[in-house]
């Protein structure tokens, strides 16, 4: 099980130090949707080149022009890009072509999809790699719920997690072996977060 850290809603200076001090307990580092609205691919890119060895995740959370945001990112150096499960399939399909010219990949985000038959048509359509998500502003009403996971069941695909994820949440996300445990402010946020992060790597290891 591999650890995200998703860097949402911070300057670029509190993304480089945030990543900085805990590079060593995260397998993949995400540059948020916010943080990309602000800054640009130039984050994505300037990331990348300080650290070329971490699979870097663009939520760029695109929903139409699927092939020209998703060459925009790959081509700035992200090695998976985010596109909604609600939009067109022609946008996942698009973004998923450009993800394999690229060599790299397309993780469809579940944002407020809550359907079996959609993730039956995800599957049909070749999307190999998912997102169970709680938005931010709907974690008002309440936190990532392993309920969730019901969503996936029976279907083969590569599973990630967000939404509010914290050390009293996670441990029983693990019981549903994810393949990759996404947290943001949970970390970000923390006074300390290289020990909120290594705390997070011990148990998900
Ligand atoms: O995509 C996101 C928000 O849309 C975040 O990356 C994801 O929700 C993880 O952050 P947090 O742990 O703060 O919820």
């Amino acid at each position: 099980m591999k650890l995200q850290l998703a860097l949402d809603r911070l300057t670029r200076e509190e993304c480089l130090r945030i990543v900085k001090e805990t590079e060593q307990e995260i397998d993949l580092i995400e540059v948020g949707t916010g943080v990309i609205k602000e800054y640009g691919m130039a984050i994505v890119r300037e990331i990348k080149k300080i650290y070329p060895n971490k699979t870097i995740v663009a939520d760029m959370k695109t929903c139409d022009a699927g092939g020209h945001e998703a060459k925009q990112a790959f081509e700035a150096g992200a090695d998976i890009v985010t596109v909604m499960a609600f939009s067109s399939d022609l946008t996942i399909k698009d973004t998923m072509k450009v993800a394999e010219e690229y060599r790299k990949q397309a993780m469809v985000d579940l944002l407020e999809v809550s359907s079996r038959d959609r993730m039956q048509q995800l599957e049909n359509i070749g999307v190999n790699l998912v997102s169970l998500h709680v938005g931010k502003d709907k974690q008002q009403e309440g936190n990532f719920d392993t309920e969730l996971f019901s969503l996936v069941k029976g279907f083969e695909f590569e599973v990630t997690v967000a939404g509010g994820i914290n050390l009293d949440t996670l441990p029983d996300i693990i019981q549903k072996k994810p393949d990759t445990v996404i947290v943001g402010s949970a970390i970000t946020k923390a006074s300390n977060p290289q020990q909120i992060a290594s705390e997070m790597k011990r148990l998900i290891d």
